[in-house]
């Protein structure tokens, strides 16, 4: 391959840089091209408005697929989580690296776990997924908190905790890793507990569909299993013809019988953000071998979750 850099467009975000750069650096091991990062200034990274009301997370998308689109960088990194569901007919997903750690997490005043919060204790997010199913949690084991609407990146978060103006703060593990403040931690909260966002702690590398060579080069980072299990939970997210920021959570994993894996197992919730209705449901079958498979799974999952009201329950977007 030629010599010049191979340049990889990215918000400027501590989290977008530290996910770029790591990718950086395998797409360089894996194509043996030197890549730069350039910087891009996204809508979502200016505004203070709330995420619902610039129209979701896909803002902070938007502006790396059109310099993608204009030739100005070869290719870029999204968290998937953030991805709309829909794929644009002129990128390409050209790999789904292996997932990290899918779980949300707390950071706590004094160190606390989630069930030794004291009562009315107040917890910021700024995602109704979390709301609903921290609320439902607390509901059903005669806790009582009060979940607080907040946004902001990752310092502004943590910050609200060391101010003592909240509690305690969710987010997800994944991010916390990639900018080296995992040890900040008070508690993973399990995925039965609270399902993570549909291709949560997964990142997406993605190109121009006609680059074959650098779609090529790039499928190197792929992980077969993890685009399958993403593959799964955002087929669900969107035929509940739901967004990011829907209160939707999703997971798929392996069932394994001693070594052998046996099937995928996909999870799904819809609730509403007090948390007084949940939509929870699982399936199971074969472990996809197809994209189409993939869908499929999440398609039928979804189908059982509207037959059971999950339409009516998500109508709480400006949350
Ligand atoms: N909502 C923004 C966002 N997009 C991706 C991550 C974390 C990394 C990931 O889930 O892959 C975060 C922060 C958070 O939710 O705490």
């Amino acid at each position: 391959m030629s010599e010049h850099p191979l340049r990889l467009g990215t918000r400027r975000s501590k989290l977008a840089m530290a996910q770029s750069g790591q990718v950086a650096d395998a797409v360089s091991q894996v194509t043996g091209r030197p890549v730069e990062l350039v910087e891009i200034t996204t809508y979502g990274d200016t505004s203070r408005e709330s995420l619902a009301q610039i129209g979701g997370t896909g803002v902070f998308v938007t502006a790396l697929r059109d310099a993608l689109l204009r030739g100005e960088v070869d290719f870029a990194v999204h968290s998937l989580k953030d991805l709309p569901t829909a794929q644009p007919d002129d990128l390409a997903l050209a790999a789904v690296p292996v997932r990290e750690d899918p779980r949300d997490v707390l950071v706590a005043r004094d160190g606390l776990a989630f069930a030794q919060l004291p009562d009315g204790a107040r917890i910021g997010t700024g995602s109704p997924r979390r709301m609903a199913q921290l609320n439902a949690y607390a509901r059903n084991h005669g806790m009582t908190i009060e979940t607080v609407a907040i946004r902001g990146n990752v310092d502004t978060r943590i910050g609200y905790v060391r101010s003592g103006e909240l509690d305690a703060v969710v987010l997800a593990a994944a991010g916390l890793n990639r900018i080296g403040r995992i040890d900040e931690v008070t508690d993973f909260l399990p995925v039965d507990t609270v399902l993570p966002a549909p291709g949560q702690g997964a990142l997406a590398i993605e190109c121009a569909a006609d680059n074959a060579d650098l779609i090529a080069a790039l499928g190197e980072l792929d992980d077969p299993f993890t685009r399958v299990a993403v593959t799964a939970e955002r087929s669900l997210l969107a035929a509940l013809e739901a967004g990011c920021s829907a209160p939707v959570g999703a997971f798929a994993d392996l069932l394994a019988d001693g070594q052998i894996v046996k099937e995928m197992r996909l999870r799904g919730v819809v609730g509403t953000t007090d948390g007084s209705t949940l939509v929870q449901l699982s399936t199971t079958g074969p472990v996809p071998e197809t994209h189409d498979q993939a869908m499929e799974l999440g398609r039928e999952l979804a189908a059982e979750m509207l037959a059971k009201g999950a339409a009516g329950l998500m109508g709480e977007r400006a949350l």
